[in-house]
């Protein structure tokens, strides 16, 4: 799979894809330089009039709920119906899904308008697909890898129906289609002492899944890239602040050498 990844990287650095992102007040600036450094072209914007037009210069797009108003949910309508009609993919991270019924609400009115992927921790792709609360307001608590290793199957037969690719991360990562399970263990827990790493993620696969024709391998590429950069930066931090600077140099820096040397990658077949 290093081959597959490091050649989907090469085409989004080549490709220098332009990413809407429509996203929380907390991550803007994090999720907007981590784009720039992975290689691609981070565009933020919100107001609704402007949104058909900015999706048409951008190759892909991001919707993150984690600082949700109702001027920005007639945003999100508004920028996922242009995708939808110029036949771009768009990203869901429900971020907080679980923590207010209104954001519970609004995501799954988007989980009906066909996301190409949805990124969230345990709890906010469990809340999102049973409807059912959990979590600590944007971060999970549902994190054992035993309870989520018995949900695999269900989690692939919603990736299914809803012909989307599901990404549930945390200690360990499971990306999930209708045929094939990821799991990648790369990462460093010091990553979820850093606000906005999950956004980043999400916002991270809208560039790659602007650079492939496979949605789950485009997936699977961002998650193990922000994993091998994460647990490189880890190793040279001191502490969350300057995981977080580090983590923006080792997503510049990645190279095919060091994705070789350090994925942590297993394929499982059809549950
Ligand atoms: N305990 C951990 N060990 C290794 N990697 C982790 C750990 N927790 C989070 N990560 C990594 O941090 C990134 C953000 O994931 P996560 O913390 O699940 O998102 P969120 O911030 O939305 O809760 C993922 O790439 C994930 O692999
Ligand atoms: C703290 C916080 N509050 C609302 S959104 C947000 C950021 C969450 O980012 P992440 O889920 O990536 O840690
Ligand atoms: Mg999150």
């Amino acid at each position: 799979m290093h081959s597959e990844i490091s050649a989907i990287l090469a085409a989004l650095r080549q490709q220098k894809p332009v990413v809407h992102n429509i996203t929380n007040l907390v991550v803007t600036n994090t999720t907007a330089n981590a784009l720039l450094a992975i290689g691609a072209s981070p565009v933020m914007a919100h107001a609704p009039e402007e949104m058909a037009d900015m999706v048409s210069i951008a190759s892909a797009l991001v919707i993150n709920t984690g600082t949700p108003s109702e001027p920005q949910r007639t945003a999100i309508r508004k920028a996922i119906q242009a995708a939808r009609e110029q036949g771009k993919p768009w990203i869901l991270d429900p971020a907080g899904a679980g923590a207010t019924p209104y954001r519970l609400q609004l995501n799954t009115e988007l989980l009906e308008l066909k996301p190409a992927a949805i990124r969230g921790n345990a709890s906010e792709i469990l809340t999102l697909l049973t409807g059912k609360p959990t979590g600590r307001g944007v971060d999970t608590d549902s994190s054992s890898d035993d309870a989520l290793n018995e949900t695999l199957s269900y989690l692939q037969r919603r990736a299914a129906q809803l012909n989307t690719v599901l990404a549930v991360t945390g200690a360990t990562d499971y990306i999930i289609d209708s045929q094939r399970i990821a799991k990648i263990t790369n990462g460093h827990p010091m990553m979820a002492k850093v606000t906005g790493t999950g956004c980043t993620a999400t916002a991270m696969t809208g560039a790659f899944l602007a650079s492939s024709n496979d949605p789950w391998l485009a997936v699977t590429a961002s998650i193990a890239c922000l994993g091998i950069a994460g647990e490189k930066a880890a190793f040279a931090a001191k502490g969350p602040g300057s995981l977080q600077m580090h983590l923006l140099d080792e997503l510049y820096l990645l190279d095919a050498e060091t994705i070789q040397a350090r994925l942590s990658l297993e394929v499982l077949i059809k549950q």
